[in-house]
């Protein structure tokens, strides 16, 4: 009875049924933390989506490679700041947007896909992604992509598509009969993909749009509540990628360019928010939103330098796009809680593996001056 009385904390002499009870109670404590578990990794529904299925399939298709992101594994640290123009103050609460404050930003130049190795090429979907960091803790993390919508409309659709779109081994491209069959089952993302091809792919990172896709909403002091979806429009005016860049043989021309670039001057971008009218979809991210909307340009982008990724830099970050300030608040796009899951469990697995350098690493470790 004394081993009973140690595992419950029961004081000595309590009766027996009474010991019984206290374990009872211990064990279903138990049962229910185990079941809890069971049920976030989705071991009680084995046809449902979770995060840990959607990182699996990343896994699946693009291979291990421990220590990277599942996604935009290739990429590069850089930092600056955010100065705003006052435009967003009748728009949004964040202090961020208040006329003449400027934010620090740091943030992560990348290449899309699961391949930390993969050579820099032109069709390869390019990302900016940044933490704003606010007084009193605050934060704004964002990221953008630099084509006009998103290939997929749901969480769904995005697992299945990843498994389409897998190159095969002998040809080095998607089974377009693989391909194809996912387009008829969504005809949102062919017309998505269309849009998609035939974008105008510019010179490098410095000249490219990198947008939110998703839409947000602006919550003003006085409560308006506005649609939006984000763009950073680069100052500098865009240029076609050459014939020449294109059959470089350095595997790393575009983020080598960038660092020689930030290496002479700061690189700046427009904060460009286009507002939604009543009708237009915030929960559809394969749409695009009719040209004529009114744009806000709520201020200036200085990137002013450049880090190879590193313990305690963006390596170490996680852009989730549900970290936002009082004053930017989510849409109804069902695209943007299923990126805060999957990027915590792509996180999660990346932070706790060992780590080898990024293919990223000649960037010089200054910044340019302001
Ligand atoms: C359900 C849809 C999506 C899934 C499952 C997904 C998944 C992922 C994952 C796993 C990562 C790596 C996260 C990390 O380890 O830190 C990532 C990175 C990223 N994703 Fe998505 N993504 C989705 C939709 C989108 C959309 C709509 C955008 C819009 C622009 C986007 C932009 C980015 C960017 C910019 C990064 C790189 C962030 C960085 O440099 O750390 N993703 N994504």
């Amino acid at each position: 009875m004394s081993l009973l009385n140690d595992l419950t904390g029961a004081p000595p002499g309590l009766p027996p049924h009474a010991l019984l009870l206290r374990l009872a109670a211990i064990g279903a404590v138990l049962a229910g933390t185990t079941c809890g578990f069971a049920y976030v990794g989705g071991w009680l529904s084995p046809g449902a989506l979770t995060p840990a299925r959607v990182i699996d399939r990343f896994e699946q298709v693009n291979g291990p490679h421990p220590g990277f992101r599942r996604n935009h594994a290739k990429g590069l640290c850089v930092e600056g700041r955010f100065a705003a123009s006052g435009a967003g103050a009748a728009l949004s609460k964040a202090g961020l947007f208040a006329a003449g404050r400027v934010t620090p930003v740091a943030g992560r130049l990348a290449l899309a896909g699961g391949q930390p190795y993969a050579a820099d090429a032109e069709a390869t979907v390019r990302s900016l992604a940044l933490r704003f960091t606010l007084p009193d803790g605050e934060e704004w993390r964002t990221g953008m992509n630099d084509i006009p919508v998103f290939p997929v409309r749901t969480p769904e659709a995005f697992y299945e598509q990843l498994l389409a779109a897998k190159p095969d081994l002998a040809t080095g491209k998607p089974d377009p009969a693989r391909l194809n069959g996912f387009f008829a089952a969504h005809p949102e993302s062919a017309k998505a993909a269309a849009l998609i091809k035939a974008r105008t792919v510019t010179a490098g990172f410095a000249d490219s749009t990198y947008r939110s896709l998703n839409a947000f909403r602006l919550v003003a002091a006085d409560g308006r509540d506005t649609p939006v979806r984000f763009a950073f429009v680069p100052e500098r005016a865009p240029s076609p990628e050459t014939a020449g860049q294109a059959v470089q043989q350095d595997k790393n021309y575009l983020f080598d360019a960038l660092a020689a670039e930030l290496r002479q001057d700061a690189l700046r971008w427009h904060l460009v928010a286009t507002l939604g009218r009543p009708g237009d979809p915030t929960a559809d991210a394969t749409q695009p939103w009719p040209a004529d909307r009114e744009t806000a340009d709520l201020g200036t982008l200085a990137l002013t330098g450049s880090t190879p990724e590193a313990p305690g830099n963006c390596r170490d970050v996680n852009f989730d796009p549900l970290v936002l300030p009082l004053g930017i608040a989510p849409s109804d796009d069902p695209l943007l809680s299923a990126r805060s899951a999957a990027y915590s469990q792509s996180f999660t697995r990346r932070a706790g593996e060992d780590k080898t350098p990024s293919a990223v690493a000649g960037a010089p470790p200054h910044g340019a001056a302001l």
